[in-house]
């Protein structure tokens, strides 16, 4: 259909239905948002990422990735949800004005469209991307271990059947490669913020190691003010931490990447629930969730936009 007014934002949806959703998002919201093509998956699928922006060229930005593990379904429904709310918030909400007056926000919702795809049609709990080489039995790699900091470290695995093997080198997947391409290209990302699903947590670097990052305070303090802002809304609680203290040691992951790249304001999320039907989210969750999330968003986003 031609608009997004019969599109369900409390429903999971399909590969399909998500990307006619974007072109009719962009084209209702052309003033503010924009389509890029970043790259394409392993199974030649497009890589899309929205650009939200009120103008000025190569502003300091904030990354959002959702879907990175295909079966975390409430990501990707987080992330439609949350486009919609910064179209609708703007020039209503004084701190999401202030953030996008002075900075640019690039979404990438479907950040595994090929396991996405496979969700939906062959095994709900699949994980990785789809790409297979030869003499490998088993298909796929963790995408969130392809990535160069730390690669092939504890808390990931060489073994191509492993639901953690990180790839025969680092940035071998082309859904990796395309966005370290495009951050890496544009320059001026000040904050990376991955989501995942389920435990209900709020982490920041490293995952390879218990070393603390150099403003690990700051995040421990921001981790928190966003933290207690998610649960004003539901009274939801997470924890909150560093990846390698808070839940295990985890090697070769975006936000180390991002963190020893520069972009000093990284974190990853784990949204609801904390096991009850994890992955099976029921859909009745997804709003709740997206609003929740959306306050511990506009915080990180916030303190980004004033240090
Ligand atoms: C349930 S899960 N697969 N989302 C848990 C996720 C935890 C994590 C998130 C961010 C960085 C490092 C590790 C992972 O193992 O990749
Ligand atoms: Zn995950």
């Amino acid at each position: 259909e031609r608009s997004t007014s019969s599109f369900s934002y409390s429903s999971y949806h399909t590969l399909e239905e998500i990307y006619s959703w974007i072109d009719n998002f962009v084209t209702e919201h052309s003033d503010i948002v924009s389509k890029i093509r970043i790259g394409h998956s392993f199974e030649n699928r497009s890589i899309l990422v929205l650009k939200f922006s009120t103008g000025g060229s190569q502003r300091p930005a904030i990354w959002i990735d959702t879907g990175i593990h295909s079966r975390e379904w409430i990501t990707h429904a987080t992330g439609i949800w949350t486009a919609k709310k910064i179209v609708n918030a703007y020039d209503k909400d004084h701190i999401l004005t202030n953030i996008l007056n002075t900075m640019d926000i690039f979404l990438e919702i479907v950040s595994n469209p090929d396991g996405f795809a496979f969700t939906h049609s062959m095994n709900r709990l699949w994980r990785k991307n789809k790409s297979i080489r030869p003499g490998l039995f088993c298909i796929g790699v963790d995408l969130n271990r392809n990535w160069k900091s730390g690669f092939g470290g504890n808390g990931s695995n060489d073994n191509p059947c492993s639901e953690t093997y990180h790839g025969p080198a680092p940035q071998s997947e082309p859904e990796v490669a395309a966005i370290v391409k495009f951050i890496t290209t544009h320059g001026n990302i000040k904050a990376l913020i991955s989501i995942h699903s389920y435990s209900q947590m709020l982490m920041y670097p490293y995952g390879r190691s218990l070393e603390p990052v150099s403003n690990q305070e700051e995040l421990y303090n921001l981790a928190k003010d966003a933290v207690k802002a998610l649960h004003k809304v539901h009274g939801i609680n997470y924890i909150y931490g560093s990846i390698s203290t808070t839940l295990y040691v985890a090697s070769g992951i975006t936000v180390d990447w991002a963190y020893d790249s520069g972009i000093k304001y990284s974190f990853s999320f784990e949204l609801r629930d904390t096991g009850r039907y994890g992955f099976l989210l029921p859909a009745t969750q997804i709003v709740p969730t997206a609003q929740e999330t959306w306050l511990a968003l506009r915080t990180i986003m916030e303190h980004t936009l004033n240090h």
